[in-house]
């Protein structure tokens, strides 16, 4: 049999079993509406990758599995992630990302915007809510399942996040387009002072940070996002609608995290791990309260860089 012949062939026994659009999905990222993930393989990675976390891990665990197991969720998953620079916001929503599609952040089914990159002039603020609305009826039209990222929330001007309101609302479509397996995560540093106090309450009386509670949290979370007039939350009607499912708190990181961050990183760059560096790292790093110096003002940000000092390669 001709080459050609025996191709054709096999490609219609193949499309006899297998439709077309499932087919090219087998060799192409591609976006379905019962796109799926397993919570198994979700809670492995945030377990191995993610330290000091225990809140988020929960929560996010749980808000992503379930939802993305719902078949008919009511309105898209939305939360909103708060916590001090360097404690794994963004790491965070990556890692949901890549156990959403394969390409994770670089997915054309993930956008990411970041409010001083983006959304950088006041003065322009209009324009930006169109742009921002038909950005998000474009991506939500072609991909259902689409992942909207909001980096630097604090950063963002005031009244420009009500502009998707309608989209994370209890509608079944919208001009024809569903928004409600939408993902929309927002990243913010607002309240990360208050979730400071409470991890210092608890560590100051000798207990373990894995017995602070969402509910230590949450509320004063929600309402010091809401109160702060640096928050693109501020007086937003996501939050006085209750648009958002769930306020995540992430911890400031103690110097047991930073040296774990230390290590992983020493790992990924093909070196064994050397303790009496991890400490030399660790011990660069500042730390706050001045007097106690418990957590990193950076969290793990900067001590990949402060590692290169170490390797001349
Ligand atoms: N809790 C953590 N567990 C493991 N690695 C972490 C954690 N926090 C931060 N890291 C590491 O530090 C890097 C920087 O953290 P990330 O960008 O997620 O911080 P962020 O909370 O988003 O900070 P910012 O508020 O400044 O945007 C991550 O890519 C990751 O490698």
């Amino acid at each position: 049999v001709e080459p050609i012949s025996l191709g054709l062939a096999l490609a219609g026994v193949l499309t006899g079993y297998i439709s077309y659009p499932r087919l090219y999905c087998l060799f192409a990222e591609c976006c379905s509406p019962k796109r799926s993930l397993s919570r198994e393989a979700l809670q492995k990675d945030l377990d191995s990758k993610l330290f000091g976390q225990h809140l988020a891990k929960k929560v996010i665990l749980n808000a992503v599995s379930g939802f993305i197991s719902n078949p008919k969720p009511k309105k898209p998953l939305t939360l909103s992630l708060h916590g001090w620079t360097g404690t794994g916001k963004n790491f965070v929503s990556k890692i949901i990302a890549e156990n959403i599609y394969e390409g994770g952040l670089n997915s054309d089914y993930v956008h990411l915007f970041v409010a001083t990159l983006h959304f950088p002039h006041i003065s322009n603020i209009t324009l930006y809510k169109d742009q921002l609305q038909s950005w998000i009826r474009g991506n939500v039209s072609a991909c259902a399942r689409s992942i909207f990222i909001f980096d630097e929330m604090d950063k963002m001007h005031a009244g420009l996040i009500d502009a998707i309101k309608p989209y994370l609302d209890y509608y079944d479509n919208l001009d024809g387009v569903s928004y409600q397996k939408a993902i929309f995560i927002f990243l913010s540093n607002a309240g990360a002072e208050r979730i400071t106090d409470v991890a210092l309450d608890f560590w100051r009386s000798g207990k373990q940070r894995e017995e602070i509670k969402l509910k230590d949290m949450e509320h004063a979370l929600s309402v010091s996002a809401f109160n702060n007039k640096n928050s693109g939350f501020w007086h937003s009607s996501l939050i006085d609608r209750n648009l958002i499912d769930y306020f995540v708190p992430f911890l400031p990181l103690e110097y047991k995290h930073l040296k774990m961050c230390i290590r992983v990183e020493m790992q990924s760059r093909g070196y064994k791990v050397d303790e009496d560096i991890v400490s030399r790292v660790a011990e660069e790093m500042t730390f706050f309260p001045k007097e106690e110096r418990v957590f990193s003002d950076k969290g793990c940000k900067t001590v990949f860089t402060k590692l290169d000092y170490y390797y001349d390669d």
